[in-house]
């Protein structure tokens, strides 16, 4: 059991998935409850946030047809546009709103601002979940840099930053990120002493339909074995594949967790494994 205070100085990511930010009270409730309380313990924090149901929702109204491969977006120009309008419009500004709710100085953008997050197109992979040829997801990138001194001047004025998860070059590249990607390497290039995937599961679950399997901690090779037989799929899969490499990058915990009840993620925070799940290096 540790006390908020003794992060005080350190930097806490926060990743809330876009499904959450469908339902402002409750966001306001529990995350922005949350980040209010990290603040007032003396703790820097900045937040991620998704879209992906938004951005599903939006490409079915245009007609367009979404494509998922093991939980990343197939991104064209078409869809590439309607992640600009939901992330950086709907959800940017619902996520702003619940902030305001729960007293906390969210400054709502996307990582393209200021180069807070440089990005570049991921070349085609194999991808687990995805069989065995190499995926070309199209305008899909991959975090290159993350400008920590603009995260920390932002900090410093008193506000706490918050990226939807768009990015790219200098050379004017918007790319679509995944938000557990993009939260991963903030996290990483920050060198929080916690990040929290936020999300409409309480954790990893050994059933993904009976939420009372939750795992409270997974080591490494644990949850690779779960990636493998199936265990974990979808949309969990980015999450767990790239907690696992940041966490040899240098974030000391990462907790997947829910918001049900509301202080799930302040619970979590002062003992892991207690309302999610833990990962933890070692
Ligand atoms: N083993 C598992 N435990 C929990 N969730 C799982 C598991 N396998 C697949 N999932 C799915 O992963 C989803 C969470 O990923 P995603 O929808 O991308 O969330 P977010 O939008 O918060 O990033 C859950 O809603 C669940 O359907
Ligand atoms: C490349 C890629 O998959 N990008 C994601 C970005 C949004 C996201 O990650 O939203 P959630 O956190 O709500 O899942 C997408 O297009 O859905």
């Amino acid at each position: 059991m540790s006390k908020l205070t003794d992060f005080r100085g350190r930097w806490f990511v926060v990743k809330i998935g876009g499904e959450l930010a469908m339902d402002k009270q409750k966001l306001a409730a529990s995350v922005g409850a949350a980040v209010r309380a990290f603040l007032d313990a003396g703790i820097r924090v900045a937040v991620i946030h998704g879209g992906g149901p938004q951005a599903t929702e939006m490409q079915k109204k245009l007609g367009l047809q979404p494509k998922m491969v093991a939980g990343r977006r197939y991104t064209d120009e078409a869809t590439l546009e309607v992640m600009k309008m939901t992330l950086a419009g709907q959800v940017s500004v619902d996520v702003a709103s619940a902030f305001r709710i729960a007293g906390v100085p969210a400054l709502c953008t996307t990582g393209m601002s200021a180069g807070l997050i440089d990005a570049k197109r991921r070349p085609p992979k194999v991808m687990s979940g995805a069989g065995p040829d190499p995926v070309d997801l199209g305008l899909v990138g991959d975090v290159t840099g993350v400008n920590t001194e603009a995260f920390q001047r932002i900090s410093d004025a008193g506000f706490v930053p918050v990226l939807g998860s768009l990015s790219g070059d200098a050379q004017g590249n918007v790319l679509n990120i995944n938000a557990d990607t993009v939260a991963t390497r903030v996290a990483a290039k920050l060198g929080a002493a916690k990040l929290f995937l936020v999300s409409n599961v309480p954790g990893v679950l050994a059933n993904k339909d009976d939420p009372s399997t939750r795992l409270p901690t997974l080591t490494p090779a644990a949850a690779r074995e779960k990636i493998a037989s199936g265990v974990i799929q979808g949309g969990m899969i980015p999450k767990v594949e790239e907690s696992l490499e940041m966490l040899e990058e240098g974030i000391e915990a990462i907790h997947i967790v829910g918001i049900s009840p509301n202080d799930a993620v302040l619970r979590e925070a002062e003992q892991p494994g207690s309302h999610g799940t833990a990962f933890l290096r070692g």
